[in-house]
């Protein structure tokens, strides 16, 4: 056996994707990159993997040069893409680069974006680019702040490399992630073996998913019809985390859909910078199907969807049963989510309904920043506005008659809402409001602040500073 000195080699990978055999993955190799400059490393997560010690170099050697892994493997999937099949899919520019064991005894993949071509890469280059790395980081970091169950990543290194590419100025600087997630199996892993008419591999990745992803239903009779009742809970709950964060993914894809239930993939995204429905974030959703406020029906459509690979292991009864959930599961996750960024653990349902329904209008009626609306509130919070609502942001003046209303409304339902809590939950208030909100958004004037200094002079200053804004 090698006996490895890098921690991050000798680390006890487990071949639990790996044991399924051919039928879901290919073998691949990393490409080999003229420079690896390490930019990006998450101390966090070595932390959670029981790891100290580790050296940037370790970093380099491992996920830059991809020395001592094997099997390297890309993983297959199909996908509906912008509502339209696509067989022509998997890991086109990333694979599995192994799975293991974190201090919560939960199995994590560490899985690659950048890492060369496979023979899914369609053409093309199998490249991340360096801003695309670097706005992923960014997007994980804040997401996990805001404690939207999400992946994150773990390095980003530069690779030295030019490439090309239409929304960005070319050639542009390489980059390669590792990303550290529950899972990259995707809802478009199932559709594959059903294009294939698998019926036999749908059964082994679903006991697969079952027994590392969902151990608790392993001796239950009807586990298979309970991991998709349970996955469509999951999903319900993440739309809802993004909701009230205020973001939009922007390519809500079925290959881009976790069966774990987490979020993943930061391409084209922006948080919002006013609560705005119809916000799009990618130039190519030219109809908007992705847009902010239809993100809970795309998750349906998507949950939907992979109906047809499980109809053929579960019943349409148990399927149309578990999907039924969706809508209600939907609405009390995210007036909770709401309720938290307002300060509140639980409040009377008629009371927290009346709050989320005045809050959202007025952040609609005003346009005003969403983040910072949140973030001024946990600022100036003070007891005293549990007392009177004119205490409320009493320094708020507006000329505009009807928005004047929709404010004082939201302060009194404010007001009235703090008023139900006892003393000890209104001491209570200020850390969460702490806990849930971040002192500023990461929209995309932020995020363009600290990639200008970085493509001009060469100068990461910025964006680690951004960084430890965010983890404020
Ligand atoms: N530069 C590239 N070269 C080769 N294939 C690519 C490239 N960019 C994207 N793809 C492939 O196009 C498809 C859709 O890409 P998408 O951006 O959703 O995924 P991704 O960002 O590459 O990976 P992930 O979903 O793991 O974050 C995937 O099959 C992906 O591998
Ligand atoms: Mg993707």
């Amino acid at each position: 056996m090698t006996e490895f000195v890098n921690p991050l080699l000798a680390l006890d990978y487990e071949p639990a994707f790996e044991r399924l055999g051919d039928d879901f993955s290919d073998r691949v190799s990393a490409a080999s990159f003229p420079q690896h400059i390490l930019r990006f490393r998450n101390d966090d997560i070595l932390a959670q993997l029981g790891l100290d010690a580790v050296t940037d170099e370790h970093f380099i050697e491992a996920f830059g040069k991809f020395q001592g892994r094997d099997p390297l493997l890309a993983m297959r999937y199909h996908g509906y893409q912008f509502g339209t099949y696509n067989p022509a899919l998997g890991d086109g520019r990333g694979f599995l680069y192994g799975q293991v064991r974190a201090n919560d005894g939960e199995l994590y993949d560490f899985g690659t974006k950048g890492s060369g071509t496979t023979p899914y890469s369609r053409g093309g280059d199998g490249r991340l680019t360096l801003k695309g790395g670097v706005r992923e980081v960014l997007a994980a970091e804040m997401l996990h702040r805001l404690k939207v169950r999400t992946s994150r990543c773990l390095s980003l290194i530069e690779t030295g490399e030019g490439l090309w590419r239409g929304d960005e100025p070319s050639p542009t600087r390489s980059s390669v992630m590792i990303r550290f997630s529950r899972s990259h199996i995707r809802f478009g892993t199932f559709e594959r073996l059903d294009a294939l008419n698998r019926k036999d591999l749908i059964a082994i990745l679903l006991d697969h998913v079952i027994e590392i992803y969902y151990p608790h239903l392993i001796n239950e009779r009807d586990r298979y019809a309970l991991f998709y009742a349970e996955l469509v809970e999951k999903v319900a709950d993440l739309v809802a985390q993004w909701m009230a964060a205020g973001f939009c993914h922007a390519v809500l894809n079925t290959d881009n859909m976790s069966i774990t239930g987490e979020s993943f993939d930061y391409g084209p995204y922006a948080f919002i910078p006013a609560y705005q429905p119809g916000f799009t974030a990618a130039y190519f959703d030219y109809y908007g199907r992705y847009a902010y406020a239809s993100q809970p029906e795309i998750c349906y459509w998507n949950l939907e969807m992979l109906q047809a690979p499980l109809k053929r292991v579960i019943s349409a009864e148990d399927l149309k049963s578990g999907l039924s959930k969706f809508v209600d599961r939907y609405e009390s996750s995210y007036r909770q989510r709401m309720l938290y960024r307002l300060g509140f653990d639980q409040l009377e349902q008629s009371i927290a309904a009346n709050l989320v329904y005045r809050t959202v209008q007025f952040l609609q009626a005003s346009q005003i920043d969403y983040h910072d609306f949140f973030a001024q509130i946990t600022q100036q919070f003070d007891r005293s506005w549990s007392e009177d609502a004119g205490n409320i942001f009493s320094q708020r003046e507006t000329s505009n008659t009807e928005l004047a209303t929709l404010f004082e409304n939201w302060r009194q339902s404010y007001c009235q809402a703090l008023n139900t809590l006892s003393h000890p939950e209104l001491e209570a208030v200020p850390a969460r409001l702490k806990a849930y909100n971040p002192d500023f958004g990461l929209v995309r004037s932020e995020i363009e602040a600290v990639w200008n200094p970085i493509a001009d002079d060469d100068n990461w200053q910025p964006f680690y500073d951004l960084l430890t804004r965010i983890r404020h």
